[in-house]
């Protein structure tokens, strides 16, 4: 028999995704449809969780939210409660909140908390669950960069938006004979590169798994000039680096998660305006990504995942995450199982080198940045 649950806390961290809201819905709905428990909400992540700013989460409250982007309880990418500076507590410098948070989860009488979130978030929750709060997640982030589980919430929808944008490109690209390289968001993982990149057509992909040569998409350019397609378009992932260089950042730090990236496209067409004969222009999809109401797919997962995590809390399955794992024997058909949150913690999922995707990209010409050489 695992704890008697009462009333449970829910959270969504990190940046934020398309399928939050449905995720929240799922979590309420099934918390008070299938078990009778109440369910409270902070808000803006482990930030309302700290400062005690909540709000009680009913059938009636989540009404409407399937379709909705973003997320009704607000999110925060700068809260690390072991630490942070919390403004509300007037916090010049960073310090640790542990005691004010466990506190908090007391006060509010909450006998279980689900995080929703990405790796950084999750590596938070799993760090609290070993200081013993019992806690679920739910992974959610368009960089799909959990590990443990083979999708997260929001991925797909991230994928249609900038599948949608470089089909766009395509034919202004091809009127105006030019070089379209287009920056798509993901951190040090190439997944929403690779999946919209070869979705869109993209003639080369760049992904920071793969160190690209500058040459090699001169190359590219100049092929396909010459067979009478004087266009070309780079799906290119923000952390894409070259083999000499370095990642692009708009805001650096001393952690790898305090650093922003951005630019790498602006870099890009400089450094190719001197070696290709095609004008070359270069745009950053940005927050187009996360932003907008979440895909079919990405409610029916968020709406899965959700209900999975008020499963587990029932069953006790604490210090665990729930996840979407490939069939065993390579059937379209997925199954959601747990996974301990320890392996969300251990770092990026990044794509594989033997991933599929990579194969068919090569078998139909799409340079991967590869040197010739
Ligand atoms: N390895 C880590 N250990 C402790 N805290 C971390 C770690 N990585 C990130 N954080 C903190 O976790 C919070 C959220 O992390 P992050 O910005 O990486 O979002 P996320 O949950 O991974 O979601 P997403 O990647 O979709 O934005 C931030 O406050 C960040 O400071
Ligand atoms: O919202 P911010 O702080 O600009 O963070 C941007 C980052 O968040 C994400 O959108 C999600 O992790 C990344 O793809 C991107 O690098
Ligand atoms: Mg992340």
């Amino acid at each position: 028999m695992g704890t008697m649950i009462r009333r449970i806390g829910v959270l969504t961290a990190g940046g934020d995704a398309p399928g939050l809201n449905a995720a929240v819905r799922a979590v309420t709905k099934a918390a008070i449809l299938a078990h009778g428990w109440s369910v409270i909400g902070f808000e803006d992540g482990f930030e309302g969780l700290l400062t005690g700013r909540s709000c009680p989460l009913t059938l009636d409250s989540v009404r409407g939210l399937l379709p909705v982007g973003g997320t009704m309880l607000g999110t925060s990418n700068r809260t690390n409660p072991f630490w942070c500076a919390v403004p509300e507590f007037g916090d010049r410098e960073p310090r640790d909140h542990t005691e004010t948070l466990i506190r908090s989860l007391q006060r509010h009488e909450v006998d279980a908390l689900i995080v929703i979130g990405g790796d950084g978030s999750l590596s938070i929750a799993y760090r609290l669950w070993q200081l013993g709060v019992p806690i679920v997640g739910i992974p959610k982030t368009i960089d799909n960069d959990v590990r443990g589980t083979e999708v997260t919430i929001g991925f797909d929808t991230a994928v249609a938006v900038a599948t949608e944008a470089i089909d766009r490109l395509h034919t202004t690209a091809e009127s105006h004979h030019r070089v379209m390289l287009v920056e798509l968001m993901g951190r040090t993982a190439g997944w929403i590169a690779l999946f919209a990149g070869l979705a869109g057509g993209a003639d080369a992909i760049l992904i920071p798994e793969i160190p690209y040569s500058l040459e090699a998409i001169v190359e590219v350019i100049g092929r396909r000039e010459r067979a009478g397609r004087p266009f070309t378009i780079v799906a290119v992932a923000e952390g894409a680096q070259s083999r000499e260089g370095q990642a692009v950042y708009e805001i650096t730090g001393p952690q790898p998660y305090q650093r922003k990236y951005g630019g790498i496209c602006r870099v890009l067409e400089e450094q190719l305006a001197s070696r290709v004969r095609l004008a070359v222009r270069s745009m950053a999809l940005a927050y187009l990504q996360r932003g907008g109401s979440p895909t079919a797919r990405d409610r029916t997962l968020a709406t899965t995942l959700g209900s999975a995590a008020v499963h587990a809390v029932s069953a006790g399955h604490f210090g665990q995450m729930v996840a979407v794992r490939g069939d065993p024997h390579g059937r379209a058909m997925t199954s959601v199982v747990t996974v301990p949150l320890a392996e969300a913690a251990r770092g990026p999922r990044l794509v594989p080198a033997d991933h599929p995707l990579l194969d068919a990209a090569r078998r139909l010409g799409i340079s991967m940045g590869e040197s010739l050489d």
